[in-house]
């Protein structure tokens, strides 16, 4: 059976005045329903550029190779009204500041009845106005606001109410996958974590799989079963949320756990460390491993190797010369 979502040797170019930008560096991942899956890492390691692929929501410049599938289904292949058809009842988006798209002059509650009129879903019968208010409302209570809330405009919402009906919006079809960029941004401490435990407890409700995206490792490994970083385009570590986060196989992962320390753990935000210097312009990569210059335990070997993802245990995968070449390297074998 297909994996819910599959990509395979997936690399993503934009074509600018500079040439070409390599965004994303041959990837391979799987995504299987009830999953969940963090990718982390700094701002322009292809992190959105990536997911963004999975419903071909990429800019026109974006020159995308390898296979993106959903269900078995190549996205870049799929005529217009299949993708219409995919996109929010197979997969849907909570975009980066989402909340602040909400339309200031409709109800939250027209426009959540938009994509449910427009696509069908969320249990809703009939398009007729009072099936689409039932199946408003309880989408509202999905994800923990009251019905009432239907009646209100964004203005009238906290921040995090917002970021609520946003993940109603993404839930509102139906979908079996849920891509959620930087869902908790800007929101304070204690609102990120009800977000957080509402997507974890939705997903959990109903078996869909949830590719969360952030820069910050702790807020994915508190709701992620499984962790990928990426760093210049490539993803450098694969794993167990718990072993990357905490026993690291690749010196960039273990940089970004302790730059970012876990939530709620005082002892670990005594002494967050910054990562020196800034990612690669992905124009001008160095040679080698394109961490290697910002790398606390690089060798001469870093310079000129560029090592793809190895077997650093069971389920758990990084691509650092340190990690013992013994098991037979990965690369192209979807995990
Ligand atoms: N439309 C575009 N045209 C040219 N280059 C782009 C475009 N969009 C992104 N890039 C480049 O592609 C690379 C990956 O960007 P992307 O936005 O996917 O990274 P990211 O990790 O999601 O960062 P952020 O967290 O800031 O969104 C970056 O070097 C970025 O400058």
């Amino acid at each position: 059976m297909s994996a819910l979502l599959e990509l395979r040797d997936l690399t993503i170019d934009y074509r600018s005045r500079r040439g070409l930008v390599p965004a994303v560096r041959g990837v391979n991942l799987t995504l299987e329903a009830g999953q969940t899956l963090g990718m982390a890492g700094e701002s322009g390691c292809g992190k959105s550029t990536l997911a963004m692929s999975v419903l071909r929501l990429l800019p026109k410049t974006a020159v995308i190779g390898g296979e993106v599938l959903l269900d078995g289904e190549d996205v870049r292949t799929m005529s217009w009204g299949r993708l219409r058809a995919v996109r929010w009842a197979g997969a849907s988006v909570v975009f980066q500041g989402a909340m602040h798209a909400l339309n200031p002059v409709l109800r939250i509650g027209d426009q959540l009845a938009e994509p449910i009129t427009l696509h069908g879903g969320a249990g809703a019968k009939s398009n007729s106005p009072a099936d689409v208010q039932r199946a408003v409302g309880e989408l509202l209570e999905r994800v923990g606001l009251p019905r009432r809330h239907a009646k209100a405009y964004p203005h009238e919402l906290s921040g995090g109410q917002k970021q609520r009906v946003m993940i109603a919006m993404a839930l509102a079809c139906g979908p079996r996958l849920v891509i959620a960029d930087e869902p908790t941004t800007a929101l304070d401490v204690m609102v990120q974590a009800q977000v957080l435990t509402l997507l974890g407890e939705l997903v959990r409700e109903s078996g869909i799989g949830l590719m969360m995206i952030s820069h910050d490792l702790s807020v994915l490994a508190q709701t992620c079963q499984r962790l990928a970083v990426m760093y210049a385009g490539r993803m450098v570590e694969l794993g167990p949320s718990a072993q990357v986060m905490h026993e690291s196989a690749h010196p960039y992962s273990k940089a970004l756990a302790a730059a970012f320390p876990t939530v709620g753990d005082p002892a670990s935000r005594m002494a967050p460390q910054g990562l020196p210097g800034d990612p690669p312009d992905p124009t001008n990569l160095p040679s080698g491993c394109p961490f290697h210059p910002r790398c606390p335990v690089s060798t001469v070997e870093c310079e000129g190797t560029d090592v793809l993802l190895r077997q650093a245990g069971p389920e758990h995968q990084a691509a650092c010369v340190r990690v013992p070449e013994s098991v037979a390297e990965t690369a192209g074998e979807p995990v």
